[in-house]
């Protein structure tokens, strides 16, 4: 099972630029959780920060009880090898193949023989559907396909925690699909603890069981999916809505002027549409179930009571409406269902 990582208090600057502050999280131990935020707001390097690239100047980044951000270099570097990443452009070597790009990790990692070596990457190849394009090199695939190797060769050392940064970025609404199901498989073939970094809504729709928000220099929200999906914070609303009007400005926050103005024309016009709680993704038909999903229910069950009420009731409904289509009877093989 994938392992807990426990943010407490984070806190980072370049300079005289603050990212953000005073960051705290969990991300539940096997469970998926998506990080979204406007461009700029250090979303990435809240990424760096969890595998200790990037050292905050407070806080702690817990995870099996050594602190990404503290302790000894020595612990660091070995607890880094729990983790997959999956960067924004594959971080692929162009002048090597597929093959020994995704090989890389355990000829850098591990005294692993050739033999092993073959069985494995062929095996994460074939898990992101690249089986036949191991010999090309990354400028002889497209952008959809990078991705997919940079997942493979994430996936190769066997981590506990994945992180993903824009696994979208680039792609067409359809690759964006597959991707989403792409990750919501591993989670399920591999019980890991996933964070996902992305702007994209439909990602952010359908995949995590947890999701939090960075803005201006904070951590806006992070918990049950249900909780940011129902949330009526100007920048959230603004944010999952795609909209112009709202905090978020084109490369900074707005000022008051603009915001008041805004309120009036928008208290004058059509009111947004309520938003939906689509459904999060299955695995595809033939793997394994999700653990997160027993796991997180009881886990969030627990804190229903603490959490606002439109989210409380947007639970209720979606573990109801599970209920009951776990007690529907399953349709007749070759009823076309
Ligand atoms: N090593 C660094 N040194 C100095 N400044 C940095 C460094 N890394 C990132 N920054 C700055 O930190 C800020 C946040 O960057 P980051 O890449 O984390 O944003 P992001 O939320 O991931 O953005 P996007 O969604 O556009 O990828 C930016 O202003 C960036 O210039």
């Amino acid at each position: 099972m994938g392992i807990e990582v426990v943010v407490e208090g984070l806190t980072k600057s370049f300079g005289k630029q603050s990212i953000w502050r005073d960051v705290s999280l969990t991300l539940p131990a096997g469970e998926v959780s998506v990080m979204l935020g406007p461009s700029g707001t250090g979303k990435t390097v809240f990424l760096k920060s969890l595998i200790g690239l990037l050292k905050p100047e407070q806080g702690r980044v817990l995870i099996n009880g050594v602190d990404m951000v503290n302790s000894p270099e020595r612990d660091i570097y070995e607890t880094r090898k729990l983790f997959g990443l999956m960067f924004q452009d594959g971080a692929l070597f162009g002048s090597m193949s597929l093959f020994d790009n995704i090989a890389f990790p355990l000829r850098e990692h591990t005294r692993k023989k050739e033999s092993e070596i073959r069985r494995i990457v062929m095996e994460r190849i074939e898990v992101v559907g690249l089986l036949g394009a191991e010999g090309k090199l990354p400028g002889e695939i497209s952008g959809g396909m990078r991705k997919r190797a940079g997942l493979a060769r994430a996936l190769v050392l066997d981590p506990q925690i994945i992180l993903c940064d824009e696994p979208d970025s680039g792609l067409d609404p359809v690759r964006t699909a597959y991707i989403s199901q792409l990750l919501i498989d591993l989670n399920a073939q591999l019980d890991a603890t996933m964070l996902i970094v992305t702007h994209n809504l439909d990602i952010a729709a359908t995949v995590p069981d947890n999701m939090g928000m960075l803005f201006l220099r904070e951590l806006v929200t992070f918990g049950p999916r249900e909780v940011l999906l129902t949330s009526d914070e100007p920048v959230v609303s603004q944010f999952l809505g795609g909209r112009r009007e709202g905090p978020i400005g084109m490369s900074e926050e707005k000022d008051a002027a603009t915001l008041a103005a805004e309120a009036d024309a928008a208290s004058a016009s059509v009111p947004a549409a309520p938003r939906v709680i689509v459904p999060q993704l299955e695995p595809s038909p033939g793997l394994p179930p999700r653990q997160a999903v027993a796991r997180r229910r009881k886990r969030v069950m627990g804190m229903i009571d603490t959490l606002p009420p439109a989210a409380r009731s947007a639970i209720r409904d979606t573990y109801a409406k599970s209920a009951e289509a776990a007690t529907l009877p399953m349709p007749a093989a070759g009823s076309g269902a």
